[in-house]
């Protein structure tokens, strides 16, 4: 099977390009090929596939196997690949995903992509939509939760997936092997979490490290920084309706939590290489 192997500042997936290869079990092969030792290496498993209803169709499956709603950077990465590959010359392209039809924006020089710009659709703070428990139907914000023998204050976005933002004082020495799976496995997300970790570092800044639902820490998380800069702006300390530069681990991805609801994410996508294994 033919893949290519791309990163979105450090997030990096495994491609499969289903009009040419056939993938018949994505579940297992994106557990088996993601491994580090054993496998290709990576942080799951991404197929670009037709689409009746876009112009192309993303699935996502994290390191141990499960399927996910959406992948910021996977949908940036797909965007460059479509066009440098030949397999669309627009520039303007729509993306169907399990959270809906996403539209990209691809920026070249010449015939590379240097970077995309994605919309990717309403924010979700309703808990139940989230999903998150809780006893409101107000948006879950900086709410108290014991996790462990802390009491955190979360605040729960969905970017078409779920997740936590905890606004810390430092993240650089987090341990977020002892923390992550703490809030990734808490009872109140019935379908698990992807978990921000986030410090301010002015109105127009944030530096955040994600403990990522069924793949671990990343270098990077798309939809991660996309609830963040929702989170921040909702706990006040960032301002709606400008460009935020979120600083990761791999790099920086610019957002903006739009008045009308709705987040762009603008950033880079690499193809780093080509190559064929035997399944
Ligand atoms: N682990 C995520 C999927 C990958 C999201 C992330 N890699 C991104 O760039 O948005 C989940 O299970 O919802």
């Amino acid at each position: 099977m033919k893949f290519t192997k791309m990163q979105g500042i450090g997030n990096d997936y495994i491609y499969v390009n289903c009009f040419e290869e056939q993938v018949v079990n994505p579940e297992q092969l994106s557990v088996r090929l993601s491994d580090r030792r054993f496998g290709i290496g990576g942080d799951g498993l991404i197929l670009i596939m037709p689409s009746q209803i876009a112009d192309f169709k993303m699935r996502i499956f994290n390191a141990d196997g499960s399927e996910a709603m959406m992948c910021g950077n996977g949908t940036r990465c797909i965007g460059k690949y479509v066009y440098e590959h030949g397999l669309t010359n627009k520039t303007h392209i729509t993306l169907e995903t399990n959270s809906g039809i996403k539209y990209l924006e691809l920026h070249c020089t010449g015939d590379q992509v240097t970077s995309v710009t994605v919309d990717m659709g309403k924010a979700i703070l309703t808990p139940r939509e989230i999903p998150v428990e809780s006893d409101s139907q107000e948006p879950f914000v900086a709410k108290p939760v014991q996790v462990g023998d802390r009491l955190e204050r979360l605040t729960c976005v969905s970017v078409g997936n779920p997740h936590a933002v905890v606004f810390c004082d430092r993240v650089e020495d987090l341990d977020l092997e002892k923390l992550g799976p703490l809030f990734e496995h808490h009872a109140i997300f019935p379908d698990r979490v992807n978990t921000e970790f986030v410090r301010v570092i002015d109105d127009h800044t944030l530096q955040m490290r994600v403990w990522e639902r069924g793949s671990g820490e990343t270098l990077a998380c798309g939809t991660g920084a996309c609830a963040t800069t929702v989170a921040a702006v909702l706990n006040g300390y960032c301002p709606q309706g400008e460009p935020i530069l979120v600083k990761l681990r791999g790099g920086d991805l610019t957002i903006t939590y739009q008045a009308d609801g709705t987040v762009m994410m603008t950033g880079p996508a690499e193809e780093v290489f080509q190559g064929e294994i035997n399944l």
